[in-house]
């Protein structure tokens, strides 16, 4: 497989680049990555970065009403989400043999020729299709990954319950080369999501159902992020720095470490827990609690022995419900009332995440917002 040493100057060049995208594997005597994957200087990844403690929250301890493994689980989650936003849980109820056939299935997706997954393309940053990063109109600081989203809502329990997933799948897709398991993945990550909601509403003192039931009918994206392995792993970035403008992502990592985030100024990494799941805090969950809890900048880095797979499942309130702290947070409002669609919108046209995104979104709301 050969390295992909220019951009496309035509349609038909950028296709057969694209043919060749998917492997991203570098030709042995060219150890040259595009130069549109190349980050500037001061966001190199850089090395050894120490490791960032996260709480490790019991999620079985807290739903077991035991009084001590409540108190221990809400005091550990409030202390990661004022810091930095995230955290870990373990005893978290999910099918292991579900998180594993997720993993195989990216493989069997991944791994397939360029042409399969072209029949899943999706618009770059939309929430749904196969995404590399030449689909983009971006130029540089280019995304060492491939990834495949899925847009993900509960479905009402009815005889005729379409599933939004795998409808997307049979509708997109030869559902040979696709075990139907991110329907029932989806669905397992809305429901713990829903669990964690209500230990972060008992953890800010309010009614523990407060943001369960604000997000029973989310709206939200189910991401399959594939990070080739690189030969140039100190010049490039699986994912750039950014921070989630969802509510909460629950990411699963495989063994291969590459999750960092900033935290005092400086990059910790978060090494793979089997037993856990990375929870973070995203803006929009930043806003409901009116700023108390904290969603940080984070990347992805890659290396040069073996790809990385990680899945993120982003919880996203329904697109019309207005993003607003309970009253009992309120003091001072911190951010203006918005919809997660508006804010959606912000981010897909005008505006890469970063540190500063719910306050440029309220810049940009307060100058009438032009979505
Ligand atoms: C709503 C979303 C936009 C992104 C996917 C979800 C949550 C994270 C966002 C993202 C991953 C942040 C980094 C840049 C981005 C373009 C990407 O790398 O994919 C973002 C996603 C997106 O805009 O599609
Ligand atoms: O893959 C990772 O480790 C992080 C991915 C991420 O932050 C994202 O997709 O928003
Ligand atoms: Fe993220």
């Amino acid at each position: 497989m050969e390295c992909i040493t220019k951009l496309p100057s035509n349609e038909n060049e950028t296709d057969s680049l694209l043919m060749t995208f998917g492997s991203m594997v570098l030709h042995d005597q060219e150890n040259q990555v595009p130069q549109e994957f190349v980050w500037p200087d001061h966001q190199k990844p850089s090395p050894n970065v120490p490791i960032l403690q996260v709480p490790l929250i019991d999620l079985a301890g807290f739903l077991s009403d035991d009084p001590f493994l409540v108190s221990e689980a809400t005091r550990l989650v409030a202390e990661g989400a004022k810091k930095h936003g995230f955290f870990l849980v373990t005893n978290h109820g999910v099918d292991e043999r579900l998180l594993s056939s997720a993993y195989t299935s990216m493989d069997k997706f991944f791994l397939s020729p360029t042409s399969e997954k072209q029949k899943a393309q999706g618009e770059w940053r939309e929430s749904w299709g196969y995404a590399n990063s030449y689909f983009g109109k971006d130029k540089k600081n280019l995304p060492w990954k491939e990834m495949l989203s899925f847009s993900f809502t509960p479905e009402e329990k009815t005889d005729d319950h379409s599933q939004i997933v795998k409808d997307f799948i049979i509708e997109n897709w030869v559902t040979n080369t696709m075990i139907l398991v991110y329907q029932e993945y989806a669905e397992a990550m809305s429901n713990l999501s829903l669990k964690i909601m209500e230990l972060l509403g008992m953890s800010l003192g309010l009614n523990r159902s407060h943001f369960k039931y604000f997000f029973e009918d989310n709206e939200s994206i189910l991401r399959l992020n594939y990070y080739p392995k690189c030969k140039q792993p100190d010049v490039v970035l699986g994912t750039g720095p950014h921070c989630d403008p969802t509510s909460l992502t629950i990411l699963q990592q495989d063994h291969v470490s590459g999750l960092q985030v900033l935290v005092d100024n400086q990059w910790h990494s978060v090494p793979p827990n089997p037993d856990a799941l990375v929870v973070n805090i995203g803006d929009t969950f930043r806003a409901l609690t009116n700023g108390i809890y904290k969603s940080s900048l984070h990347q992805a880095v890659v290396n040069s022995e073996t790809e990385r797979k990680t899945i993120a499942f982003f919880l996203s309130p329904k697109v019309d419900k207005v993003v607003k702290p309970p009253e009992e947070l309120e003091g001072e409002r911190v951010y203006p009332d918005f919809t997660w669609s508006i804010l959606h919108e912000f981010v897909k046209k005008h505006y890469k995440t970063d540190e500063n995104t719910l306050e440029e979104f309220t810049k940009w709301l307060k100058k009438g917002g032009n979505v």
